[in-house]
């Protein structure tokens, strides 16, 4: 579930007030997601996402998304708009929380990613990496790799409850990951979560990207990276070659990858699938059992990792 604050209609009837967006006629909470309460609204203006921030969201960077939307969709880049309150603001406050709303995005994502799916997403990166630049707020990516020792500690003394091996495996990893990272590879604003449920289509045809509360400044390949993890791979846990290139051959149409970039993919989707090991592990061991959310599986991404380790070149990505 992602309503974790509830609203009453006088409340968002007075909130709607800021806006020039005509008067409320209906809104339910949305279930999907798990960081924020979202909402779904109608108005006689028509219909709006609206997002309470919840506390895994650090208000300091509200300006960068909600900056960052706006920057991407004056650029052409298809994805929500943040509205303009009528104190010029894009930020207010409902039920104590942050709130913001942004334009309804039609489309669905896809369940059941295609070859057609990954290449239109791999262009869709491209088009966000080129539509970020002269963005001027930045963001660390705290979840880069510096900031993954970290995380593996608040885990280490539980994840024999997943795993015993994985006390020697992890440090081994992080340790090689750390020593070998690349430096001075091209760097702009990157979605840093672009997983299918982020990117909306109607039927085959790529009609949005969702969800920027990753997004931070970091190497272009790096987002390139967490795609081949989150589209590439078939539920068996086998990478799915023509996927993988069909996601990079749809970047490369917009955005070429340079010499440097390509060679250094093997290790950036290696780190990016220790990030979603880390935080999925992370929330494993956290989350209460019986909480309404669902819980994803950190294995998947270790078996991602295993892959990318014995990985000798970007052309077993399909480059
Ligand atoms: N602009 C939009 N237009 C249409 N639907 C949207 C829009 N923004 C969000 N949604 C709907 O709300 C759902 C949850 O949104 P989102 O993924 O941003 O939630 P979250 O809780 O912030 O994220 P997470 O995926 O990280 O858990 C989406 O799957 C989608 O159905
Ligand atoms: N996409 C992340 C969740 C954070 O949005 C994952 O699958 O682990």
């Amino acid at each position: 579930m992602a309503v974790y604050t509830d609203i009453s209609e006088d409340e968002l009837s007075a909130f709607l007030g800021d806006y020039d967006a005509g008067r409320l006629t209906s809104y339910k909470g949305i279930a999907e997601g798990v960081e924020n309460s979202n909402f779904l609204l109608h108005t006689t203006e028509g219909s709006f996402i609206l997002t309470l921030y919840e506390k895994r969201v650090d208000p300091a960077d509200l300006p960068f998304f909600l900056g960052l939307m706006q920057h991407l969709a004056k650029n052409g880049l298809s994805c929500p708009l943040p509205l303009i309150r009528r104190d010029g603001g894009m930020l207010g406050q409902l039920a104590g929380r942050p709130a913001a709303m942004v334009t309804f995005l039609e489309g669905m994502w896809p369940r059941k990613p295609t070859v057609v799916h990954c290449r239109e997403t791999g262009k869709a990166i491209a088009a966000m990496h080129l539509a970020g630049e002269g963005f001027e707020i930045t963001r660390r990516n705290a979840l880069s790799v510096a900031g993954w020792r970290p995380l593996w500690d608040k885990s280490e003394a539980r994840v024999h409850e997943i795993d015993a091996t994985l006390r020697d495996e992890i440090p081994s990893e992080l340790a090689f990951l750390e020593a070998n990272w690349p430096k001075g590879l091209p760097a702009g604003v990157i979605h840093a979560d672009a997983f299918p449920d982020n990117v909306f289509f109607l039927g085959e045809t790529f009609s949005g990207l969702i969800d920027f509360y990753f997004a931070c400044n970091d190497f272009l390949a790096y987002d390139v990276a967490i795609c081949l993890n989150a589209w590439c791979f078939e539920k068996d846990g086998s990478f799915n070659l023509t996927k993988g290139m069909a996601l990079l051959e749809g970047y490369q149409e917009v955005r070429p990858l340079s010499e440097a970039e390509a060679a250094a993919l093997p290790i950036l989707a290696r780190g990016s699938a220790l990030r979603f090991f880390l935080t999925r592990l992370y929330d494993w061991l956290e989350t209460p059992p019986g909480a309404l959310v669902v819980k994803k599986d950190p294995l998947e991404y270790l078996r991602k990792l295993r892959f990318h380790a014995h990985v000798k070149s970007a052309a077993d990505y399909g480059l």
